[in-house]
């Protein structure tokens, strides 16, 4: 297996100590200047805690003289101790008072905004699985974990400071401070060479869930067509592949993490163990009291155990920086210009001004020198072979993206100046593929304009012929879409579409022609559907069947990104050209 495979180049580039613990403050968010404050405790609380170690040799000492100065010393660790578990309470009511859970909503709401100025064309280059991978798990691991993390090197490096810091103003404790000042930085570059190793494993390892993720997605999404194409055991096999890589990796993984954990931990008991040598010499040539020995015996055994556990946890920050450097690629994309119109155009013509348009992840351009103007309250038809551009057309004027050359103007506003919901109150769509929310019939249709009131959704679901249909499901407009699942045919759905369509009576309506893959029935209850539609508005429509488009007052033929041809159907068919070819060929079928 190539581990290289999994490398993704986009997110995974080394990053230095300090720069990942900046991350780490700040995927706290609005929630910072909290997680600073409790930070601070916990370094406090970790600094006493040290110190009320030190101040164990001054006890030892009077208890060894059986000076009643013992009391004394004992009263200072407890009040000590005392405060640092205070402190370090307080510290935790970061995540015990869900203060890390509102950083984890704050993000979550922050990308949710992201995608929805994201164009559409850009995202539909991502797998949803690996997007749902970033909204779901990386969110919780890049803000999830802050508190930890920071909570676990500030004891680390805290508990060992307040100790050094004691011992310095106690009798023989300076050679001490001096010895671990020195030896515990030597650490360092060990951890950084751990961490180097860590974070490539953990980068693969993150790519290949995410991946795993999204194969799982479309496994279960695609099913019904897998099924139908006899695809089902291959997919099956790729998505088994991925799994088995995954298991793979955790296996290397840990195989990996294991030796430079060994290293890492032997290294710190290591130089504790110098520590203890060296005080043992000290005591035996009587320049250091046994009792400091003791004392420092203690203190070892208590940092052994901090910079343990940091090292172990320390994986931890490696998979936040892999999630929060997946977060913040998706943050890094780019949005579409959002301006709010101060009026809203009155007239609904309709003009592509020399439109050019590629799709980010393409090279040669889908659209060129697209030019014309649609008359409001006509009906446009756009025909062309497929993959010519013609639904590339219409996506532009919802603003799936926007043309890198040109403009596209309603009633002479050109649709940048507008917000995305300025635009999307101008224009209905019924597409072919009609996405049904886990919601009742009643509010899947009403979402079209969520102030409707029942009737008037009923009311457009009469007009869209769906109401007979409606009518007949276990709870009528009550039942949930889920509760039936996929049970509504081809024809219902685009009947519910163009209820929507007719409850929402917007100027300007986008059709994939919706007729093109039904029976006769649901041909001509859509078509009847569609007449109670399409009165006085402004109609662009990409036509599969000529015949459904004859009375068209305006037809353009595009090929090739380019248009071709353009005319009524009898001066298209007076013109011998690619039209009159379709018109013959397609009457022959
Ligand atoms: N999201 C996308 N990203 C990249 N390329 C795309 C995307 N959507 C469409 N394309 C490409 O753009 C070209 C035009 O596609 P478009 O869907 O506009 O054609 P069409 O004329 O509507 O085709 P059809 O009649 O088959 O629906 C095609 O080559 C298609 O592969």
């Amino acid at each position: 297996m190539k581990l290289d495979q999994y490398i993704n180049p986009a997110t995974f580039h080394s990053q230095n100590l300090l720069r990942s613990y900046a991350h780490l403050l700040n995927s706290a968010g609005d929630q910072k200047g909290k997680l600073l404050v409790r930070l601070g405790l916990a370094a406090i609380s970790a600094l006493l805690f040290g110190i009320s170690i030190a101040l164990l040799y001054p006890f030892f000492i009077s208890l060894e003289t059986g000076s009643t100065d013992a009391y004394w010393a004992l009263g200072k660790i407890i009040v000590l101790l005392l405060i640092a578990i205070l402190l370090r309470m307080q510290a935790e009511t970061y995540d015990t008072k869900g203060y890390s859970n509102l950083a984890i909503h704050q993000l979550r709401t922050e990308l949710g905004e992201k995608l929805r100025r994201v164009p559409l064309v850009l995202l539909s280059g991502l797998r949803s699985g690996e997007i749902n991978a970033v909204l779901v798990q990386s969110i919780n691991e890049a803000a999830g974990f802050a508190f930890t993390l920071m909570n676990i090197i500030v004891h680390a490096l805290c508990i060992p400071l307040g100790a050094v810091l004691a011992l310095l103003f106690l009798d023989g404790g300076g050679r001490f401070a001096l010895l671990i000042c020195l030896l515990l930085p030597l650490i360092a570059p060990l951890y950084l060479w751990r961490r180097k190793a860590f974070r490539r494993g953990f980068s693969i390892l993150a790519e290949a869930n995410s991946r795993l993720k999204a194969e799982a997605v479309e496994f279960t999404q695609g099913l019904t067509v897998l099924k139908s194409t006899q695809q089902l055991s291959s997919k099956q096999n790729q998505f088994n592949q991925v799994a088995e890589d995954v298991a793979k990796i955790q296996q290397i993984g840990t195989k990996k993490g294991e030796i430079p954990n060994l290293i890492i931990t032997s290294s710190v008991q290591f130089a504790l163990l110098v520590i203890l040598l060296l005080g043992s010499i000290w005591v035996i040539t009587g320049s250091s009291h046994w009792l400091m020995l003791a004392t420092i015996m203690i203190l070892i055994a208590r940092v052994s155990d901090v910079l343990n556990f940091f090292v172990q946890m320390a994986s931890l920050l490696e998979m936040f920086m892999i999630s929060s450097e997946k977060l913040a690629a998706l943050m890094a994309l780019p949005e579409l210009s959002q301006k709010q119109a101060e009026t809203l155009p009155t007239s609904y013509d309709i003009c592509y001004e020399n439109v050019h348009f590629t799709y980010p992840q393409q090279k040669t351009a889908v659209l060129n020198q697209i030019d014309f103007c649609l008359p409001e309250k006509t009906l446009t038809a756009f025909v062309g072979s497929s993959g010519c551009g013609k639904s590339t057309l219409l996506k532009l004027l919802l603003r799936h993206g926007d043309p890198e050359q040109g403009r596209i103007t309603i009633g002479g506003v050109d649709i940048r100046h507008m917000s995305q919901s300025q635009l999307m109150s101008l224009i209905s769509v019924v597409f072919q593929d009609v996405y049904l929310f886990q919601d009742s019939v009643l509010n899947n249709i009403r979402m079209a304009k969520p102030d409707a009131d029942d009737k008037a959704v009923i009311e457009a679901a009469k007009l869209a012929q769906c109401h007979d249909f409606i009518s007949q499901l276990p709870q009528g407009y009550a039942t949930q879409v889920s509760d039936i699942g996929t049970n509504f045919s081809g024809g219902e759905k685009q009947r519910l579409a163009i209820a929507r369509a007719i409850l929402k009576d917007a100027p300007i309506l986008l059709l994939d022609e919706p007729t093109a893959a039904l029976d006769t029935y649901n041909e001509l209850a859509v078509q009847q559907a569609l007449n109670a539609l399409v009165k006085d508005k402004t109609i662009l429509i990409i036509a599969h069947r000529l015949s459904t488009i004859v009375a068209a007052n305006q037809i353009y033929v595009l090929d090739k990104g380019y248009i071709a041809e353009q005319g009524t159907h009898p001066q298209l068919l007076a013109k011998q050209g690619i039209y009159a070819r379709f018109w013959q060929k397609r009457e022959r079928l």
